[in-house]
């Protein structure tokens, strides 16, 4: 049975797919301080949390069975990613669910900026019918300056032409033809914050997105602009928006988040031209349902080692590309399993090569397993797709992958080559068809092995009374041997001898195959 721990009012209904699951248990978690958490999260083996709950670096260190964190929603900020990747732990969100949540709540947080909705209501349930204090601003012909034009920027930017504003944005990762398509003006920073007055902020907070709206850059913008965010606290320096607001040099600010949440004393929040909301920009019924919906799906199948399509501390795959790379990804894991018990000495380097048909595909998943196959007999950890980049770096190893058209004649080739400080190996592999993977080369000596089971390497020279021997040794210890395969360069050179046994040859019977005159080297390797 696989426990999931769901956390900070995840939308019930929208956990059916996880409920329907025999064999998967959800437990509704209440608020947790990080002890709490840190002392409950051993017994699961998923996390689905919203903003409120901080999966700290205490807490991933705790998680000793958590496979996989869900966000159900964008941003993981509150997540720490670097520790979860270091575990091996999986973490996934769902980013398309609420976009037009957020996106409607940015427009009606500017309606109600510009008009003072919220301070007219108050002023109003006070008893006090005030028309002169409220006098507002039209958005018509006004210019809203977007900063961060992906998936809620651009429907916040669709919404914003229907009101029949000019909308520039700016957003150093998107082409000025992509934002053309949508009518928008790409800006500098500099010439948004002159130009706009609205600006709303659609990014991640990121070391780069933090406090980017700071003392300086309100200084650039527009008298009398207005702010609205509501993306991420932090992107704004409260600060220093406080003084430009008593300064009068914004006119107003809406705010859904704020740098510390939950957050009610802010003295931003004493401004009468300031207007906030209790970060709430997610917060819809249908929104809640999707993003609840779109994780619980990711959980189960990361939990049942599937496809995961929104992953975030691994790149993730499109399906298409999937479907590819797929049957080689077994292949892939295996040549780095082989070369890691071939290779004597500290590893400082890895090569990838793909040719033939492979050379045509988005491959990093498959270096990726490479890694992890390399990394998985040398380390005491459990070595994953998530975690096995960052062990590999860790560890100092550099790893390249590259492309080739030429395939030496088969459909695609995987070339991989490790170097150590002591040596240097190299190994090829293909599918047969569509599930039949083959070693084809060792150090450039054609071969073909099944990469499966016990296998025996025996670099030796070419002459007569070594593979009789060898057999013979093999033999004596009552081992079969399924397969053998000699591959050559020329006649009396140097060879490489391949035994696929079924059964692991004792270190003895290697040490007697090592003394055979002319076998150069003997290595037992498991796959
Ligand atoms: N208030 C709320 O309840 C909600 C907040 N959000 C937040 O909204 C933000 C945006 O979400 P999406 O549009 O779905 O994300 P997205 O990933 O589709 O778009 C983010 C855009 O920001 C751009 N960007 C990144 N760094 C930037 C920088 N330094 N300067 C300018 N642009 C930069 C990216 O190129 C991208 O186009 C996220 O932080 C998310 O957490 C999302 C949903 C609800
Ligand atoms: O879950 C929520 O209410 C917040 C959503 C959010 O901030 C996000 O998706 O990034």
């Amino acid at each position: 049975m696989q426990k999931v721990l769901v956390m900070d009012g995840v939308s019930e209904e929208g956990l059916r797919p996880l409920r329907r699951e025999e064999d998967i248990e959800v437990v509704i978690g209440h608020k947790m301080t990080e002890d709490e958490l840190v002392r409950v999260i051993p017994e699961y083996d998923a996390l689905i949390v919203r903003s409120a709950t901080k999966v700290t670096p205490r807490v991933v260190e705790a998680a000793a069975n958590l496979k996989v964190i869900g966000r159900a929603g964008v941003g993981v900020d509150n997540i720490n990613l670097e520790a979860a990747t270091a575990r091996g732990i999986l973490v996934v969100n769902a980013p398309d669910g609420n976009t037009i949540a957020a996106t409607e709540h940015t427009i009606a947080m500017m309606l109600a900026l510009a008009r003072n909705i919220p301070q007219a209501v108050g002023r109003l349930k006070e008893g006090v019918w005030d028309k002169k204090a409220f006098l507002g601003v039209e958005l018509r012909d006004k210019t809203l300056g977007i900063i961060g034009l992906g998936r809620i920027g651009s429907a916040v930017a669709k919404r914003a032409q229907a009101l029949e504003m000019n909308v520039a944005a700016y957003d150093p990762y998107i082409t000025e033809e992509k934002a053309a398509g949508m009518g928008v003006e790409l800006l500098s920073l500099e010439d948004l914050f002159a130009r706009a007055d609205f600006i709303t902020v659609h990014m991640p907070k990121t070391k780069e997105s933090y406090h980017m709206i700071d003392a300086a850059a309100l200084a650039q913008m527009k008298d009398g602009v207005r702010i609205i965010n509501c993306a991420r606290g932090g992107i704004i320096e409260e600060e220093a928006l406080y003084q430009a607001m008593t300064a009068g040099k914004v006119a107003g600010a809406a705010l859904d988040v704020f740098e510390k949440e939950p957050n009610t004393d802010s003295p931003l929040l004493s401004l009468p031209n300031f207007i906030a909301t209790p970060h709430l920009g997610a917060s819809t019924r249908e929104a809640q349902l999707n993003v609840a919906v779109d994780v619980s799906d990711e959980i189960v199948a990361a939990l049942r080692g599937k496809l995961v399509k929104n992953t975030v501390n691994i790149p993730s795959v499109n399906p298409q590309v999937l479907s590819a790379i797929r049957p080689y990804l077994g292949l892939a894991e295996k040549l780095g399993k082989f070369l890691a018990q071939l290779v004597g000495g500290r590893i400082n380097k890895l090569e990838v090569v793909y040719s033939g048909e492979l050379a045509k595909q988005e491959v990093a998943s498959l270096t990726t397993a490479v890694v992890k196959g390399l990394l998985d007999p040398i380390l005491q950890v459990n070595v994953n797709f998530v975690n096995a980049p960052v062990l590999a770096k860790n560890r100092g190893i550099q790893v390249f992958q590259a492309i080739d058209g030429e395939a030496d004649g088969y459909a695609s080739l995987i070339t991989v080559k490790v170097y150590s400080d002591k040596t240097e190996k190299s190994v090829a592999g293909t599918l047969f068809g569509v599930h039949d993977p083959r070693i084809v080369m060792i150090d450039g000596y054609r071969i073909d092995t099944v990469p499966e089971g016990y296998l025996l390497y025996v670099p030796h020279l070419d002459k007569p009374r070594i593979i009789g021997p060898v057999g013979v040794l093999i033999g004596e210890h009552n081992i079969n041997i399924a397969a053998m395969q000699v591959g050559r360069k020329e006649v009396g050179g140097r060879a490489v001898m391949m035994l696929s046994v079924d059964a692991p040859v004792p270190g003895e019977t290697l040490q007697e195959i090592a003394r055979i005159e002319g076998v150069l080297d003997v290595k037992m390797v498991s796959l």
